[in-house]
């Protein structure tokens, strides 16, 4: 029998924990720590997103503060926000929803934030910290996998895990938690030629595509641990439903442990933001 692995309930007692954390922090500094979240433009599911991210917030005992923006902000108004909650001590953490629209530079963004506010990870600083294995803010999805896994493994030292996706935010610096937990990584794409034989051979196997349903039962190993980041919407005799990257039904049988979609990878993720943030505050205020 498989084993389901529950990033939901998993999140909840990280969330609870976070909430205990938070309490000391306001008692000790009389602050509370605050996440501001910036959505440009209204495309549905950063919506669902975004609202998810505030209802966990308050629930861990942060403060959330919201900017909604239009379609056609510009460069600068989101540069000038962006300053302006760089500069506010009130806020902690900043995390700007991504993608953004077409005519907006994500790089610029991502390097406008404070680094010590950068609760999503993704600022060339905090790639060079996580690379060389000095890190504070952790990128939040691939560290809720690296959480999941190692509940559910005794040891990943010396495992050969499969990434599969190398985008900046969740397949290269899942690799690199991964190589620091002591595995042997390999990096698939898009180009990738015999990207089939190289799954089977996966002790973990994580999928970070936006494909929906790409790997199959006959991609891999029997035993492999899979962990599912993809988040993808079809629409299935009629009725639009979330599915991950791997055909769930279909890989059962060869699955020691899997994530489902949903209730896996993306609950994990919110939670590591609420950890994120008050990490990021206690740096703040010197604690
Ligand atoms: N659960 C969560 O919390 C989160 C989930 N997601 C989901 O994870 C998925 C990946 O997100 P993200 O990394 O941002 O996506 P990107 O589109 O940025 O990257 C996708 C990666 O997959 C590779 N790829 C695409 N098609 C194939 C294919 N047919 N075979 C092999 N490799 C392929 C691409 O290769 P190449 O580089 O060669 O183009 C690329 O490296 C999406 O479904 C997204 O919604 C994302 C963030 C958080
Ligand atoms: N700067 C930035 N940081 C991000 O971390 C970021 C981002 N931009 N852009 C979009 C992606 C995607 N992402 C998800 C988070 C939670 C769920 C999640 O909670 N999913 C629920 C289901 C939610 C639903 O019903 O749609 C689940 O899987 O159970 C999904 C996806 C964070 N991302």
């Amino acid at each position: 029998m498989t084993v389901m692995i529950d990033g939901k309930t998993l999140a909840d007692e990280i969330v609870q924990h976070v909430a205990q954390d938070v309490s000391a922090f306001k008692l000790k500094h009389k602050v509370t720590p605050a996440l501001a979240v910036v959505l440009v433009g209204e495309d549905p599911a950063s919506g669902v997103y975004v609202r998810n991210k505030i209802k966990r917030t308050e629930q861990s005992g942060l403060q959330s503060i919201a900017h909604y923006l239009p379609e056609n902000t510009t460069q600068s108004e989101l540069d000038e926000l962006i300053d302006q909650l760089n500069r506010d001590e009130s806020v902690h953490g900043i995390l700007v929803q991504l993608p953004l629209p077409a005519h907006l530079s994500e790089p610029r963004v991502i390097e406008a934030i404070t680094p010590v506010k950068d609760v999503d990870g993704f600022h060339p600083e905090n790639v060079g910290k996580l690379v060389t294995g000095q890190p504070v803010l952790v990128p939040c999805t691939p560290l809720g996998c690296i959480i999941m896994l190692k509940r559910q493994m005794d040891d990943l030292s010396g495992k050969h895990a499969v990434v599969i996706g190398r985008s900046n935010i969740v397949g290269k610096p899942i690799a690199n938690l991964l190589l620091q937990a002591d595995c042997t990584v390999t990096l698939v794409h898009s180009r990738t030629q015999n990207i089939e034989e190289i799954c089977r051979s996966a002790d973990i196997l994580v999928a970070a595509v936006g494909q929906p349903l790409m790997v199959k039962e006959h991609w891999l190993k029997p035993g492999v641990v899979v962990i599912d980041v993809g988040i993808n919407q079809i629409s299935l005799d009629g009725k639009r439903k979330l599915v991950g990257d791997v055909d769930f039904n279909g890989v059962l049988s060869k699955t020691a442990a899997i994530t489902p979609v949903p209730g896996g990878v993306g609950p994990m993720t919110i939670a590591c933001l609420m950890q994120n943030t008050l990490t990021a505050a206690q740096h703040q205020l010197g604690c």
